[in-house]
């Protein structure tokens, strides 16, 4: 599914589905924001959601906002990567926009549900790095719904009894974060994604790159 782009190093690599996943308040959206901010060559995914908009968000930059049925054409036109019903409400990933970042060369994340992570997984197992974050106590989750002050205490408490749900998934990721502290989590995430940059299967230049340095080697 994936094309070559270059990394840092000049040598071509494939891109990489980095996905986020947690139970809801523990932390998904800051940290996708700061690695988007710091992490040149990566591209959020820009899911559609047919859930109310909150105050702040932004219409086709947090979430393509769209009506039920707007979200059931896309996903018979086949123009969703990959779809989940979460908190009654439907969610999914527009696949144009993810395919053309791929074969532009650069990585894409996705901050998506353990439904939508492993539907990508089937689709592109070798492509897919994932990243669990968990909450350090149920107590912060709680605090940090409310400080985020944009849910109703009802859509919290259902937030909250789902949280347990959610992380029962946690052993199907690769990594698992612990966010305390905003800045280690970070630190800790983007330490991730720059190992996996680095794996040799993705680096699909490295024969070309070796084969020319042993011949100016022999030469
Ligand atoms: N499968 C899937 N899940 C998504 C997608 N977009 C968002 N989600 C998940 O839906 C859940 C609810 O997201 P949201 O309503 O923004 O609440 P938040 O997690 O509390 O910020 C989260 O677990 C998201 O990761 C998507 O395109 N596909
Ligand atoms: N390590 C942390 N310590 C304290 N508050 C945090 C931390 N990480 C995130 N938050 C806050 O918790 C709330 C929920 O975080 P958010 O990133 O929206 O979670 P998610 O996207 O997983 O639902 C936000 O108000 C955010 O600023």
């Amino acid at each position: 599914m994936t094309t070559g782009g270059h990394g840092t190093d000049g040598v071509e690599r494939r891109g990489l589905m980095f996905v986020l996943s947690s139970p809801s308040g523990a932390g998904k959206t800051t940290l996708s924001r700061l690695l988007i901010e710091r992490m040149p060559g990566l591209k959020m995914s820009v899911s559609a959601t047919t859930r109310e908009m909150r105050p702040g968000e932004v219409n086709g930059k947090d979430y393509l906002f769209v009506d039920k049925p707007t979200f059931e054409a896309m996903v018979k036109g086949g123009e969703l990567l990959e779809w989940a019903t979460v908190f009654d409400n439907s969610y999914g990933t527009p696949r144009g926009p993810v395919e053309a970042a791929l074969s532009a060369g650069q990585d894409v994340l996705f901050d998506i549900d353990w439904q939508g992570t492993q539907q990508l997984r089937e689709k592109a197992r070798a492509d897919v790095v994932s990243v669990f974050i968990l909450p350090p106590s149920a107590a912060d989750l709680e605090k940090r719904l409310h400080s985020r002050a944009q849910d109703s205490d009802a859509v919290i408490r259902k937030r909250m009894s789902r949280a347990s749900h959610e992380m029962s998934h946690w052993a199907e990721y690769d990594y698992i974060v612990i966010n305390h502290d905003v800045d280690q989590a970070f630190a800790e995430v983007q330490s991730i994604l720059k190992a996996e940059r680095l794996k040799r299967e993705r680096r699909i230049g490295l024969v070309g790159f070796v084969r020319t340095l042993q011949g100016q080697l022999q030469g």
